[in-house]
């Protein structure tokens, strides 16, 4: 089911691509459904004749044939029975394909999210992505399993509906299609009128957007327990729960006058048959054959609403469902990062960046340039660390080197060879990355440590838990090792998570290492263990700091200075600070903070 961005059509063709992805079973529900919906209609047929023998007594006195009576009974009955045996099977036949389908459709979207570079994931929500993979998805399986085959029969209603009611009396048969006919045309004027379709696609994204925030907003809760902040003051979930509301009353708005027209035709067809049927009567000859044929239309006619009222809803949520599978389309059609015909291999891990330039938001026109023609070199086995003021680069650079994403112009190398030009997986073997957001999954330590390679002995696993300062509290927990992480009371300090992450970087034993530098954890016994276990952890790794506390970087062997997205110094500690520039006033702010952090603590005692 994979395709190419090409072969991916749109809206409400992409939904038949879609749903008859399983032809064979989809075409057999289809075929059942049409058949259950032919079905239904016989028990109407057989009335009638059971009507026209009783007024043929009452009018002439002829006695009722009872045998052919019981037989009009058993065909209404069997009738309607084949047609619920009908749609049953094919509604289990449309549900296999529909689960076929979802289950297929699923898979090729995880797949696609796993390929896709990490760089999506800081544009795209966990709310956002939920929202796509549950809740549009399960759409496109309600519409294949439920409403392909009421659609089917829906349509195929009115086909059989028009030779019925055509068959019996053409004059009352026209009457009773007029209001329904008048109904429709009123409906689809008011879809086709200037703002719907708009209205549905910014409901739809309004109710995307909310879904994102009300995931934030209880992500925060916390935090607004914390400061003592009111439902209102938390502004951007309130403004977009009332945006939402918005939509929702202007479709209801504009569809207010056509929907209340709609359901009041399909819901009094008598109201056009009476009057027509006494008008004809004036004109017929044969008075028990006209009051037969309007007896069976009045009685017909109420059985039509059930069929075309459907019709309308499903139509209503093949445009909802089309406009979910757009925006599922949105993210399948993500580009991949490209993949080299003949990956190569590294021969050293020496990172250089050549004149490299990126743009985040490459189709805004304006966009600034994030890095802006960049170029060093981060030497096999060194410190490179990178400083400079919030905004000015250093994880960006830091997240090109992993191919979070990829340049706009210029070249990363590492031992001389282009990153575009390794196998993505290799590249992430060569790379340790560790983020200041500590995430440990909800499983045992070992598990959690294990990620960094699954196939380490626990020789290994100990050792590097000692060289980050974990063994020690480690042992201590109740099931050691395999204690798990958030369980019955368990819980680890910010600083003991960090040193968890260091653990699992070293035991992954990639020869780079990227690091943002934690600034959290900071007292002095914790800052003490976690310096422990970076100096472990840089050993020997080509390293690529980001800096936070420029005491914590004098030793490196290459400070980058960053500003707006350029280098702006480079050299050692000491050579930074002779030359009296940029790293110079930095270095005196930085130092005078902690002075004023001393004197001000002193002046407490
Ligand atoms: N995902 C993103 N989408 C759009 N712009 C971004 C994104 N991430 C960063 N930027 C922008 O790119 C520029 C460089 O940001 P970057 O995060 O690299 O700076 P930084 O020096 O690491 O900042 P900090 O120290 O605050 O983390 C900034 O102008 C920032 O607003």
């Amino acid at each position: 089911m994979t395709q190419s961005p090409q072969a991916i059509k749109r809206g409400s063709a992409r939904l038949w691509q879609l749903a008859f992805t399983h032809r064979i079973l989809v075409s057999f529900a289809c075929l059942l459904a049409i058949l259950s919906a032919i079905f239904a209609t016989l028990p109407f047929i057989a009335i009638y004749f059971i009507i026209k023998a009783i007024l043929t007594y009452l009018n002439t006195g002829i006695a009722m044939d009872s045998a052919q009576l019981i037989g009009y009974g058993w065909f209404a009955c069997g009738s309607a029975i084949a047609a619920v045996l009908l749609n049953f099977t094919a509604l289990a036949c449309s549900h296999f394909a529909a689960f076929k389908t979802l289950y297929q459709l699923k898979l090729d979207f995880i797949k696609h999210l796993s390929l896709l570079p990490l760089g999506f994931y800081s544009h795209h929500s966990t709310g956002e992505l939920r929202k796509v993979v549950d809740e549009n998805i399960e759409k496109i399986e309600l519409f294949i399993a439920h409403q392909l085959p009421d659609l089917m029969g829906s349509f195929a209603m009115p086909i059989i509906l028009f030779f019925v009611l055509i068959f019996f009396d053409w004059r009352l048969g026209l009457a009773t299609l007029f209001p329904v006919i008048l109904a429709y045309i009123i409906l689809f004027k008011s879809y086709g009128q200037k703002g719907a379709t708009k209205h549905f696609e910014n409901y739809h994204r309004q109710q995307e957007l909310m879904n994102n925030v009300s995931v934030e907003y209880v992500r925060g809760i916390s935090i607004i327990k914390a400061f003592n902040l009111t439902f209102f003051s938390f502004k951007k979930f309130y403004d977009i729960v009332k945006t939402y509301r918005d939509y929702c009353l202007k479709i209801t708005h504009s569809f207010e006058t056509s929907m209340g027209l709609f359901l009041l035709l399909l819901n009094n067809i008598y109201l056009f048959l009476i009057p027509l049927a006494i008008m004809l009567s004036f004109h017929i000859d044969n008075y028990f054959d006209f009051a037969l044929s309007t007896i069976f239309y009045l009685v017909f006619s109420v059985s039509i609403t059930g069929p075309f009222l459907k019709l309308m809803y499903v139509s209503n949520q093949l445009r909802l469902v089309s406009t979910g599978i757009d925006h599922l389309d949105d993210i399948l059609l993500t580009k991949l990062l490209p993949v080299p015909q003949n990956p190569q291999t590294v021969q050293n891990y020496t990172i250089h960046f050549d004149h490299v330039s990126f743009i985040y938001q490459q189709k805004l026109p304006l966009a600034p340039l994030a890095i802006d023609d960049v170029t060093f070199t981060a030497k096999q086995g060194t410190i490179t660390a990178l400083v400079g003021a919030s905004g000015s680069g250093k994880s960006t650079i830091a997240n090109l080197i992993p191919r979070f994403f990829d340049v706009d112009s210029g070249s990363i190398k590492i031992g001389d060879i282009d990153i575009r030009n390794m196998d993505n997986e290799y590249l992430q073997s060569l790379v340790s990355f560790v983020f200041q957001d500590v995430f440990l999954f909800k499983q045992t330590i070992l598990d959690n440590l294990k990620i960094g390679n699954n196939h380490a002995t626990m020789e290994q696993i100990i050792d590097a838990a000692k060289a980050t300062q974990c063994h020690d509290f480690i042992e201590s927990l109740p099931n050691g090792y395999n204690t798990v992480v958030g369980s019955n009371g368990i819980h680890l300090s910010g600083g003991e998570r960090q040193r968890l992450i260091f653990a699992r970087a070293i035991i992954k034993n990639a020869p780079i290492l990227i690091l943002d530098e934690a600034t959290a954890f900071a007292d002095p016994e914790n800052e003490h263990k976690i310096q422990q276990a970076m100096i472990a952890l840089m050993k020997g790794r080509t390293t690529i700091i980001i800096a936070h506390r420029l005491s914590s970087i004098i030793h490196a062997d290459h400070i980058l200075v960053l500003d707006q997205g350029k280098i702006r110094e480079s050299g050692q500690h000491q050579t930074l600070l002779a030359q009296h520039g940029y790293y110079k006033n930095m270095w005196q702010s930085y130092t005078q903070t902690l002075n004023w952090q001393i004197v001000s603590t002193k002046s407490e005692d």
